[in-house]
């Protein structure tokens, strides 16, 4: 009886998108586990792979299957329940095993392979010359791996190689190595009891005084880091403990610990509120329910959602149950971080993609090992294997990041939900604007909504202003500050508490254009424009989607007129207007451009919070999430330009980024003033955030979401086609609208006509698209997969790209 294991292979190909079948050796037979990682032998490669399944009894032909070389881990790397998890993933996104399996787990477990040679025992070879002669030494001291040996000896080692190879003087052997290994440090321990290494140290007192205080650190503490004591493992005190028999040299595996991005926030436990408390209770009797139930907070900003979260998480811990808090980009809320870890300490898991690889790495294994029980991440954060979870958390649960632009297309909240209702949990969906499908799910029961629609303390909503800037622009004002922005700031400024501007756009200016002919500069690879930077004294125009970056041209190229000028603002502008008017204000910039080093997001949100800036200004990531006590107004520039983008979402996305961003003002003891700069005042978004109307916001966009038949009144998928050549990606494009329509017919579907996506050209490549409505996924899937797999592989041999996202966001 020899034992089969069925492996998907680290081979990126659609065609060996299945499980091949590998012998176990007798050494795995009855340890090797489904999800453990495997490293096989592949066609003429070696690759690594993950058992799906074993077939202990198969017997026969396993003699003519190739074996399992190794077992990566001491543990397999998947749980049965991530194991079904990936079937999930793929049968609802179209991905490969491959993908569903390798989105779940850290990228340091990429294992690559390494060749070692080793001498064989007996006669040498004939050593010819002095550097054939060092090798032999160094091959015979132990054994080596191929690129450091060349490196040390040149190309000549590989030819001595080869010929001690052929003449069996060498053997080879392929190892897998990952991508990240674990840290390990030398540590001495104790190879004696504690009487005994006391009575030594007292007989070493005088003559030999590093040897008794190591015995002493022995005795007190069972072990010595000799990094952290700053002693060399060759110290000659060391070797002589080690001699003498009283300890000895051991490697041991340390984690690393991520700080960097976390805030050291401490934040007591608080007394509830009444809306908290009843928040908490329907949370804890969907969690008593065991049925999978989901909960959707809405508690208006500053309505302490976290507090609720962390209670629940609280108790869940102490019924011996796991938990897992997603939030939008991690890197983004150091806040929040830093709340869970103050509370929970040792026990929080900290993902996200700010992490080094090897922190991401030793994190996971904590949570793997069952040593930490909560979880605080992003997106992928909700693969994380915690086991026995009772409850599944989704802070700010609109935000699209969630989703996954990528391959596979997975959205963490639905995942989210799979997890709860496999593992008879709970899941909260907490936002202060929840999304159109959340609300549509709670009106069909299908979720529990639970409002919290008062501030803490019932401190007031900040009161909104909205200003018309075509009024303003009539009355020939010109400038980026309305009158009633200026004087919010000044007021803000002047009594010592802190002003927040938000604009949605970095850079200086969004494009420049020829006033003699109209023509603005486009980015040579991608069809928009070239945003303006303005940055230390340089100037220069950049693409923002393929970052293409050129001079600033002094003539229009196509008329020839010196006539180029910036149009649109960008928060680079609005800084610099800032600092004109008001030069002695201290004034801070955070977006994409500012906050590219590790680290450097959560030291502005300190600087904030220590009072060192007066003015905060910056994008999105300014706008959400984030709790600052002193600051009491908030402007915003130009409410319009995420109004304008062709997307069926912008009125919600408007809306909720406003009633976000306006929520940062007044959450302490000051009241918030709010100033809404705009051009479009009585768009029902911005008329709805400024009067706080959750209710008309939600009627107006729904009427229009059913009228139009859009999200969630079904779900829509994006082919996309890209290729160099035009012709080829609306050839594919017009391919998989035919096939599709072929085989799928309303009402299970309506197909629409290819056409050439929002931005035709990105990054050289051109881009067609087919967007299709449906209603159930079930229904579709099949000839969707047929439909994409007709016209992705020839694409692929073409040298274009195909990709379907499905139950995608944006169109
Ligand atoms: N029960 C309580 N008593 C006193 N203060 C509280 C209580 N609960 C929360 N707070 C405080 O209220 C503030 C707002 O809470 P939190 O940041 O959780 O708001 P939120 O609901 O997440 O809002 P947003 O959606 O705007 O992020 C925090 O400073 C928090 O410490
Ligand atoms: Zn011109
Ligand atoms: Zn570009």
């Amino acid at each position: 009886m020899a034992g089969v294991a069925h492996v998907i292979v680290d081979v990126r190909t659609r065609q060996l998108d299945r499980p091949f079948d590998y012998a176990i050796p007798p050494r795995w037979q009855g340890r090797l586990a489904p999800g453990h990682r495997v490293y096989v032998p592949f066609g003429r490669q070696y690759c690594q792979g993950y058992v799906l399944s074993i077939d202990e009894t198969a017997s026969g032909p396993a003699k003519t299957l190739k074996p399992i070389l190794a077992v990566l881990d001491e543990i397999p790397l998947f749980t049965p329940e991530l194991l079904q998890l990936h079937e999930f993933v793929r049968d609802r996104t179209l991905c490969t095993h491959l993908e569903a399996l390798q989105s779940m787990i850290p990228g340091a477990y990429r294992a690559h392979s390494v060749r070692r040679y080793r001498a064989v025992p007996g006669d040498p070879p004939a050593l010819l010359s002095a550097a054939a002669e060092r090798l032999w030494q160094e091959l015979a001291a132990r054994p080596q791996a191929f690129e450091p040996l060349v490196r040390k000896f040149g190309p000549d080692a590989a030819l001595l190689l080869e010929l001690w190879l052929s003449s069996g003087h060498v053997e080879e052997r392929v190892e897998a190595e990952d991508a990240v290994r674990a840290q390990v440090v030398t540590v001495l321990v104790p190879s004696a009891d504690a009487q005994t290494l006391q009575a030594a140290a007292a007989a070493r007192a005088r003559r030999a005084k590093k040897q008794a205080v190591l015995l002493t650190a022995l005795a007190r503490d069972k072990e010595v880091r000799l990094r952290e004591a700053g002693i060399r493992p060759s110290d000659p005190a060391v070797q002589a403990l080690v001699e003498q028999g009283l300890a000895v040299l051991q490697q041991q595996e340390v984690y690393r610990a991520p700080v960097a991005a976390a805030l050291r926030e401490h934040q007591p436990k608080r007394e509830l509120t009444p809306a908290q408390a009843a928040a908490l209770r329907a949370i804890l009797q969907a969690m008593a329910a065991a049925a999978g139930q989901g909960v959707v907070l809405h508690g208006v900003t500053g309505s302490g959602k976290t507090e609720v979260y962390l209670q629940a998480i609280e108790a869940c811990l102490a019924e011996g149950g796991g938990a897992i808090a997603l939030v939008p980009e991690i890197a983004l809320t150091p806040q929040m971080v830093g709340r869970f870890t103050s509370r929970f300490g040792q026990r929080v898991a900290v993902l996200h993609s700010g992490l080094s690889a090897g922190e991401r790495r030793d994190e996971w294994l904590r949570v793997r090992r069952g040593e930490a029980r909560v979880v605080v991440g992003a997106r992928s954060a909700i693969f994380a294997p915690v086991e026995q979870l009772r409850l599944v958390v989704v802070d700010e649960a609109h935000e699209s990041s969630y989703k996954q632009e990528e391959r596979p297309h997975y959205d963490a909240r639905e995942i989210a939900g799979w997890r709860a209702r496999h593992n008879h949990a709970a899941v909260v969906y907490g936002s202060a604007t929840p999304s159109m499908e959340l609300l549509h799910a709670a009106e069909q029961g299908k979720l529990t909504w639970v409002s919290m629609p008062f501030r803490i303390e019932n401190r007031p909503m900040p009161a909104v202003t909205i200003v018309d800037m075509r009024e303003a622009l009539r009355q020939g004002s010109r400038g980026l500050f309305s009158e009633a922005l200026i004087h919010g700031l000044e007021a803000a400024v002047e009594q010592g508490q802190q002003a927040l501007l938000f604009l949605n756009r970095r850079g200086y200016a969004a494009f420049v254009l020829c006033r003699g002919c109209g023509e603005s500069v486009q980015c040579p690879n991608c069809d928009i424009s070239l945003t303006l930077h303005r940055h230390g004294g340089e100037e220069w125009l950049q693409c923002h989607y393929c970052e293409y970056r050129q001079a600033v041209p002094e003539v229009c190229e196509r008329c020839g007129e010196p006539a180029v000028r910036p149009f649109g603002v960008g928060t680079q502008q609005v800084e610099h207007a800032l600092h004109e008017r008001w030069p002695h204000w201290r004034v801070l910039r955070m977006d994409v451009d500012t906050t590219r080093r590790k680290g450097a997001h959560r030291e502005a949100v300190e600087r904030v919070l220590n009072g060192e800036v007066d003015v905060l200004l910056g994008t999105q990531m300014i706008a959400k999430g984030l709790d600052f006590p002193n600051v009491s107004f908030v402007g915003v520039i130009a409410a319009d330009t995420m109004l304008n983008l062709p997307d069926f979402r912008a009125a919600e996305r408007t809306f909720s980024l406003l009633t976000q961003v306006i929520g940062r003002a007044g959450r302490a003891e000051i009241a918030g003033q709010t100033v809404i700069q705009t051009y479009r005042p009585d768009h029902y978004a911005i008329q709805a955030a400024a009067r706080h109307d959750f209710a008309a916001f939600y009627q107006t966009e729904q009427a229009y979401r059913q009228a139009f038949q859009y999200p969630p009144y079904c779900e829509l998928a994006v082919f996309f086609a890209s290729h160099e050549q035009e012709s080829y990606a609306r050839g594919a494009a017009a391919r998989f609208e035919r096939e599709l329509r072929r085989l799928v017919a309303a009402p299970d579907a309506v197909v629409l006509p290819a056409a050439p996506s929002g931005i035709r050209r990105a990054k050289g490549q051109y881009r067609f698209q087919v967007v299709v409505k449906y209603s159930q996924w079930n229904r579709v899937k099949n000839a969707f997969a047929s439909s994409y797999a007709a016209v992705s592989e020839r694409m692929r041999k073409l040298g274009g790209s195909c990709s379907l996202d499905v139950n995608a966001l944006h169109i």
